[in-house]
């Protein structure tokens, strides 16, 4: 039977990367996708972006919403410190299933969770189920249509506190108008564009950064 795309990006992992040596595994992922076959990770352009603003918030809780095969999550959990987590959910079981195989080849199973199942019922319960307080930093990549409705779920819930902040992916190609639209003009957010380019391509895409102000 036919391969799956995520399949053919995880045997590429495990055929170029190091077991246990994470940048090999965004490296070999990367290359998968400039030489053999394009597919929808943050990838390396947006991904420097993505380092930097994990680098400087120095998370201790994480949430990425979309996890694809992992190649974010394991971007994001290399940077994290000793004792921090990462709560990564994926609506597509086919996926998560791929992202489990391509985070363990990475050997960061420690440090990231793998939730399956729709966001809209997962984070109203991530305060009992996982015992999470706060969010220091949430990494929206899921689907675009999800970012809004999501993010008011946060606040709702009580899971962003005082400075916690927003990272989206695809706020042009796709484009998330209503979200832009809403964490730039509320008053409780402090919002700012990083221009890049969409993975592995000329096109434009950004990442749009947001201060939640409580
Ligand atoms: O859905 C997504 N989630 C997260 N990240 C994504 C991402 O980083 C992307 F680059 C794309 C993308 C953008 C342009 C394009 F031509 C194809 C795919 C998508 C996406 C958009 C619309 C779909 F119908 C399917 C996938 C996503
Ligand atoms: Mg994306």
């Amino acid at each position: 039977t036919q391969s799956t795309r995520p399949q053919r990006l995880l045997h590429a992992v495990q055929k170029n990367a190091t077991r246990g040596d994470p940048r090999s595994v965004v490296k070999a992922i990367d290359n998968f996708c400039r030489q053999k076959e394009w597919a929808m990770n943050v990838g390396d352009e947006k991904g420097c972006i993505l380092d930097s603003v994990v680098s400087e918030v120095n998370p201790v809780t994480v949430l990425e919403l979309g996890t694809y095969c992992g190649y974010s999550t394991v971007r994001i959990a290399s940077l994290l410190p000793p004792r921090a987590k990462i709560i990564t959910l994926e609506f597509n079981p086919d996926y998560a299933k791929i992202a489990r195989q391509v985070i363990a080849w990475a050997g960061l199973e420690d440090k990231i969770q793998v939730v399956e199942g729709p966001s809209g019922e997962w984070i109203p319960k991530m305060k009992e189920q996982f015992g999470v307080k706060t969010f220091d930093l949430v990494f929206l990549d899921h689907w675009k249509d999800r970012y809004l409705p999501d993010t008011k779920l946060l606040e709702d819930c009580g899971l962003l506190r005082k400075g916690s902040i927003l990272l989206a992916d695809n706020v042009i190609c796709p484009g998330t108008p209503d979200y832009l639209e809403y964490v730039r003009n509320s008053p409780r957010y402090k919002s700012q564009y990083f221009k890049s380019h969409l993975e592995y391509t000329k096109a434009e895409d950004g990442l749009e950064k947001s201060v939640f102000l409580g």
